[in-house]
């Protein structure tokens, strides 16, 4: 359904160097350094799939987004999607997708929310019923009910957001791109995101392509990664494929009825982490020992009062993955 093929795409960026002299040599003599955004992607996305596009900054996804979008047109490459050229059939096209960007608005400022989005109906041409449908729909279930009458500037970061989501679902697309959705948005209106993405996409089989640097949106949400450093794709598998890779290890907490006598507890396959006459912490490698095995060596040592096992944070399997790159 989403398909590209070769996408390039760099930027021509103006150098100035610093001083005066400089700056005024610089009207006459321009150099010009480029920036190579995007460098041979290629990639295909299934329908209904939630993807997370990761990737530093500077990285390419938003270019990707814009690409992906029709906002920017590649110098090389072929992209299609719902069998549309994103570029070339931009009115056809964008009946299809949503977009969000979080760091900029679509809707109109000093006007209330619901005026954007009648105006949004009318720029889409969306049936009266369908946006009556659309939007009891999407007020409901993003809670947008106090909203809609009060005008954009006045709105919260994470008040805005949803309704910027409502805004791209209006006109029913079956493409979403998020650019950072809940970026600066508390916990509770972070999960509410989170809990409405999945949603759509379950109930209304919408694909979703997602950029963000909040590792826990990832690991809530996509079911596959698509990793860029430096413009090029560097890896695309299943979250569950990258713990398999570097996700072995465990961390296991022990607490347990010490006392004075109680020294350290040692055990073989086990690297201890951390140790007080309550508590261990230890490292263990779960390709090399089992838990139980370090589980039942413990209790012959000590009384175990509270057991925890924690796998390594998908934010670690995704530094190492950066550093496995060196992006
Ligand atoms: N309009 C532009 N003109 C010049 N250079 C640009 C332009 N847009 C992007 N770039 C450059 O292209 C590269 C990729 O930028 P892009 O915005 O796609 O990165 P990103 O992965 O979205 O980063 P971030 O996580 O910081 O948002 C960067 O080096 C950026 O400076």
């Amino acid at each position: 359904m989403i398909s590209l093929q070769g996408i390039s795409k760099s930027f021509k960026v103006a150098r100035r160097a610093a001083g005066l002299r400089q700056a005024a040599k610089s009207l006459i003599f321009r150099e010009h350094t480029v920036v190579e955004a995007l460098k041979d992607i290629t990639f295909s996305i299934g329908e209904g799939e939630i993807v997370g596009y990761i990737g530093p900054n500077g990285a390419g996804k938003s270019t990707s987004i814009k690409v992906m979008s029709g906002i920017l047109v590649p110098d090389r490459g072929s992209c299609t999607i719902k069998g549309y050229t994103p570029w070339k059939e931009r009115t056809a096209y964008v009946g299809h997708i949503g977009v969000v960007f979080g760091q900029r608005s679509q809707l109109w400022w000093d006007v209330p929310v619901i005026d954007s989005f009648q105006l949004l109906k009318d720029i889409y041409r969306i049936p009266p019923d369908e946006y009556r449908r659309n939007l009891a729909l999407l007020t409901e279930t993003l809670d947008l009910g106090g909203l809609l009458e009060t005008p954009v500037r006045q709105l919260s970061l994470g008040q805005r957001m949803r309704c910027e989501i409502a805004a791209s679902l209006l006109h029913g697309p079956s493409v979403l791109f998020l650019d950072e959705p809940t970026i600066g948005l508390d916990a509770v209106s972070k999960l509410a995101v989170r809990d409405f993405i999945r949603t759509i996409n379950r109930e209304k089989g919408v694909t979703v392509i997602l950029t963000t640097h909040d590792m826990s949106d990832i690991e809530a949400l996509a079911d596959r990664i698509l990793l860029i450093g430096k413009g090029t794709l560097l890896y695309d598998g299943t979250l569950q494929q990258l713990r398999g890779r570097f996700g072995t290890e465990r961390t296991v907490t022990v607490d347990y009825r010490g006392g004075s006598g109680q020294g350290p507890l040692v055990v073989e396959g086990a690297e201890s982490v951390s140790w007080s006459p309550e508590r261990a912490v230890f490292r263990v490698d779960t390709g090399k020992t089992r838990i139980a095995d370090v589980l039942s060596r413990l209790s012959e040592q000590a009384e175990l009062l509270d057991v925890a096992i924690e796998a390594k944070p998908v934010e670690e399997l995704i530094v190492e993955l950066y550093r496995e790159h060196r992006i």
